[in-house]
């Protein structure tokens, strides 16, 4: 992503659906028993990359204009591609899905975002408990249940969004009724479960840390999905407007699931203008040092303590962020520094002073939080910043150069083959 930065950003842009449900939604439409349709559909990899995994199942998909309609009906046992399979993170709820299908399943590790260690225990604890036996070999996980999935009590260790998803896709046509205790609350488990229910599923208590789920025989489609506005990306566009924008409006937005984000903001001196379905930013120039501390949703979200901080950067005063959840997730701040930012770690803090000026540079998006912050630093810069693996970034920002320029920034993707999908 090449960057000429210096570009104040006005006008407006509109969020797509949440990455974090849509690439849980299209594992779990390979449990339906009819095509499904989903609506506001991010374009992004992760979603290019799932629809080859279907198809190595057979599952057609069609993707067009943020329609994305999925075809589950002749899907077969395959080996699943493990190229795909290592591109992104989410492909672990294809463990879920075809425990669910076909009560076993064989693939590989899931790739994504390098931000620390990331355990699968707890997916694998929810397997077992609804009956399925485990073995692992070179990187390779076979689940298996001979006897079919029984509904099980599954206490969870810690609070995991892919580990209760993975617990909800393969209880829901188990037998018998499951109940997840201390599941993750983000919405979109909640969004996963409004689609799964709408099929005939019966999923109920998500939102709180009980889940309760009876299985169904049959989950059929009678409608398209609208997939939930992305909570990360607004987030991104919020901290983006607020640290060089001249007005910037926000459209298709859930304002209830950034309140621990938009309060900071608020916090930190940006005046936003909250309506029901859009936020509008101000131009900003006075802003105060915050202190952050990243949680499981209602509280901060790790995703968002990356695209925070150029902003921290323009306050006076020390910020400080602690990110619980991944305490290693500082692939930004030696990158940042060589924009001329004064960042630093110690021991899973982060610390941020105030910057008066960034200048371009040459970096690289070591994920994808990472980058979203890597592209605010390069707007703001002065001078030209080249982001490497970009595909980083694209893997979850909504069509982002286009959005950019839009606003008036100066984007572009170079040698687009190194984040074509093969
Ligand atoms: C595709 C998707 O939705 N990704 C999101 C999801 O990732 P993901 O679902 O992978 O993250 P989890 O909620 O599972 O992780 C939370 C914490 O639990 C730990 N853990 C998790 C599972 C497990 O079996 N054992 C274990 O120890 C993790 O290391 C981490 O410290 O939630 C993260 C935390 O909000 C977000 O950053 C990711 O954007
Ligand atoms: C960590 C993230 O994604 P994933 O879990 O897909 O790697 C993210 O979206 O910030």
């Amino acid at each position: 992503m090449i960057i000429q930065g210096g570009n104040r950003l006005s006008g407006e842009v509109t969020i797509g659906g949440a990455k974090n449900s849509t690439v849980a939604l299209i594992p779990a439409a390979i449990l339906a028993d009819t095509p499904v349709q989903f609506d506001t559909v991010p374009d992004i990899l992760d979603v290019h990359n799932l629809m080859i995994i279907l198809k190595s199942m057979n599952v057609k998909s069609e993707f067009s204009h943020g329609v994305l309609d999925i075809d589950p009906t002749q899907i077969i046992e395959a080996e699943l591609p493990s190229k795909a399979i290592k591109s992104l993170r989410a492909s672990y709820y294809f463990m879920g899905a075809l425990l669910g299908r076909f009560h076993r399943a064989t693939l590989t590790f899931p790739g994504g975002d390098n931000i620390g260690p990331r355990p699968i225990d707890q997916h694998l604890k929810a397997f077992k408990a609804l009956g399925a036996t485990v073995s692992e070999n070179n990187g390779t996980v076979h689940l298996e249940a001979k006897d079919g999935l029984h509904g099980a009590r599954i206490f969870m260790d810690m609070v995991s969004v892919g580990a209760t998803i993975n617990a909800i896709l393969a209880a829901v046509r188990a037998e018998g009724t499951t109940v997840i205790e201390n599941a993750a609350r983000e919405p979109e488990i909640i969004d996963l479960a409004t689609f799964l229910n709408n099929m005939g599923a019966k999923i109920r208590g998500v939102g709180t840390d009980t889940i309760r789920i009876t299985g169904v025989n049959t989950l059929q489609s009678m409608n398209t999905h609208t997939i939930i506005a992305d909570r990360i990306e607004t987030g991104t566009y919020l901290a983006l407007a607020a640290a060089l924008g001249d007005g910037v409006m926000i459209h298709n937005v859930i304002p209830e699931h950034l309140e621990s984000f938009t309060s900071k903001m608020i916090e930190m001196g940006v005046n936003l203008q909250i309506d029901s379905d859009k936020i509008y930013v101000p131009k900003t120039t006075k802003l105060k040092a915050v202190h952050v501390k990243t949680m499981p949703f209602p509280g901060f979200a790790t995703d968002l303590q990356q695209p925070l901080t150029p902003l921290m950067s323009l306050a006076d005063g020390d910020s400080v962020i602690v990110d619980t959840i991944y305490p290693k997730r500082v692939k930004h701040v030696p990158e940042l520094q060589k924009m001329g930012m004064r960042i630093e770690t110690h021991d899973g803090t982060i610390v941020i002073k105030h910057t008066d000026h960034l200048h371009g540079a040459n970096v690289t998006a070591g994920e994808i939080r990472a980058g979203a912050a890597l592209t605010i630093a390069g707007l703001m810069a002065n001078g030209t910043t080249v982001i490497n693996n970009a595909g980083n970034i694209l893997r979850g920002y909504d069509r982002i150069v286009w959005k950019l320029n839009r606003l008036h920034a100066n984007v572009a993707i170079e040698d687009d083959s190194s984040v074509k999908i093969s």
